[in-house]
């Protein structure tokens, strides 16, 4: 005992911690498979470059990574483990259905919804937990069931009718849009966001801001699991207003997912539980742990949750850009227009689809606000090539899709919202091999259809009935800022505008 005393003095112990941690930074510089890789030294030594970029200055990494590659090239190691390549060749390397590959827990794993088909990592089961829900979300089934998108599309209208001649925000109506479609969809359940006063803004609000719980966790990683831990019922006494109606909300998501759950298990004859992804897992094929209602909950939770505010922040970008515009405005409704003329009734999907101005217009809301913010590691198991580089197996190595679409290498004048860049199809073809606003292989986005039936079910009616005038806010403010594993904006889910009918 005696011994162990006199070793634990002051000095010794700080010795053995130089110690330790100069071996640790001597081999990630000189010793690790990636110590040949370019990029800035710091980078190398710890997952704290990193920290400093996305936790203190909140989700700058992305934006960083874009001026490494500017200084150290194409391929960069840009943490002890990480690769991370800019270079639109390489995306169809990475992204892909044949072969394995892993999502990086590092990152996903700080959602703490490591069950759900979307932030799970293992390759094989994630393939099995996608097999059983994709049939809900094939184009079939959305051009099926695009009755819902119509009924919410004509409530937003009602409402902005309503508020005609006032200032309010359009932004968090679009939210509640991509919220109520997403819900019923998913869930089977009207949640009626569309119908409330402020539209639910106090939920917007948390949904958008949840990616600095992310953040957080990635570096601190007991911070989001003790936040998860606190039982609801405490911390709702001790939160703002805001993050209460998100806890509620979460309260009455779990509650609605029980009470389908109890549904579908009891064999109830309501024909509307059979589109619920609740149905689709429980009647699947997967092993019972995977019908734990826990791990279920988790699904829905997460599938809900991706179809919120990315599809809310292409809209809003979308709008902002066309109301302060006038001449793309004029010449989206001149297509929407000539198109109405040879049909009764309002525009169906198959015939939005084909219009290429409103395709165009929806592609560059796409390129500018392409879902999330971050890099989307991939781990396979098997090395890679990158030019004269052989990327070890096992590394996590990612690209960013906002990156690519910004890079004036790809688009020229990348930041300008131009619809004409996809209106020559031999242009068109070229640009598509750097446009990947749902990703692309294994995890690519499995709500594509619902998101792009609400895009051009959402913008050809609005356009049409209404004018707007944005108030207090510039394109700039709907762009890429900060990454929140989102898009993170400037002004978030707020989109102020004044509407006044249109007579057509
Ligand atoms: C414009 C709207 C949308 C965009 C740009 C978008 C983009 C993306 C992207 C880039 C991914 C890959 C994420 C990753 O690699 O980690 C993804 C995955 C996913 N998205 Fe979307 N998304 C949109 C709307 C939706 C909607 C409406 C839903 C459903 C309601 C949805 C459900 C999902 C799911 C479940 C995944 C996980 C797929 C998997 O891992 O197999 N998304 N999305």
């Amino acid at each position: 005992m005696a011994s162990i005393t006199s070793f634990l003095t002051w000095g010794n112990v700080i010795g053995t911690l130089v110690a330790y941690y100069g071996t640790v930074v001597f081999y990630r510089l000189f010793l690790h498979p990636l110590a040949r890789f370019p990029g800035p030294k710091l980078a190398a030594i710890s997952r704290w470059y990193e920290g400093y970029y996305d936790f203190y200055l909140g989700g700058q990494y992305t934006l960083k990574i874009r001026d490494l590659h500017r200084q150290y090239g194409p391929i960069i190691r840009i943490s002890p483990h990480e690769l991370h390549v800019s270079d639109p060749a390489f995306y169809e390397k990475l992204y892909r259905m044949d072969g394995r590959w892993d999502k990086y827990a590092w990152t996903y794993d700080a959602f703490g919804a490591s069950f759900s088909t979307l932030f799970g990592s293992d390759h094989d089961t994630h393939k099995a937990r996608r097999a059983a829900i994709a049939p809900l979300f094939s184009k079939a089934k959305i051009v099926a069931r695009q009755d819902i998108i119509r009924k919410n599309v004509d409530k937003l209208c009602r409402r902005v009718a309503n508020l005609v001649g006032t200032t309010f925000n359009l932004g968090a109506a679009i939210s509640a849009f991509s919220r109520d479609i997403a819900n019923e969809f998913v869930l089977g359940k009207e949640y009626n966001e569309l119908d409330m006063e402020d539209f639910n803004i106090g939920l917007s609000i948390p949904v958008s801001g949840a990616g600095t719980v992310w953040r957080t966790t990635k570096f601190i990683r007991w911070f989001g699991p003790t936040l998860h831990s606190i039982p609801t019922g405490l911390v709702l006494n001790m939160v703002g207003e805001s993050t209460k109606s998100f806890l509620q909300y979460l309260q009455r998501y779990e509650r609605d997912a029980n009470e389908t759950l109890a549904a579908v298990e009891s064999g109830s004859p309501d024909t509307h539980l059979e589109n619920t992804i609740v149905h689709a897992v429980v009647h699947s094929n997967l092993p019972p742990a995977e019908k734990a209602s826990s791990r279920i909950r988790q699904e829905v939770t997460t599938v809900t949750a991706a179809g919120f505010e990315t599809t809310a922040n292409v809209l809003r970008l979308i709008l902002c850009n066309l109301f302060t515009n006038c001449e793309i405005l004029e010449r989206l409704r001149q297509e929407i227009t000539l198109a109405a003329s040879k049909s009764s009734g309002p525009l169906q999907l198959r015939t939005l689809e084909q219009l290429p101005y409103l395709t165009g217009v929806l592609m560059e809301g796409l390129r500018l606000s392409p879902g999330i913010g971050t890099r989307a590691a991939r781990i396979t198991d098997k090395d890679l090539s990158y030019g004269d580089w052989r990327i070890p197996a096992g590394t996590p190595v990612g690209m960013t899709t906002v990156l690519m679409h910004t890079d004036e290498e790809n688009y020229t004048d990348p930041m300008l919202f131009n619809p004409d860049r996809w209106m020559d199809p031999i242009n068109r073809r070229a640009s598509e091999k750097t446009f990947a606003p749902f990703s692309r292989g294994t995890r690519m986005c499995l709500g594509m259809h619902l998101a792009w039936a609400e895009m051009y079910m959402l913008l050809a009616t609005l356009v049409q009935r209404f004018d707007f005038e944005v108030v207090g806010a510039t394109t700039a403010d709907f762009e890429f800022v900060h990454d929140s594993f989102g898009i993170g904006t400037k002004a978030g889910c707020n989109l102020s505008a004044k509407a006044s009918p249109r007579e057509v």
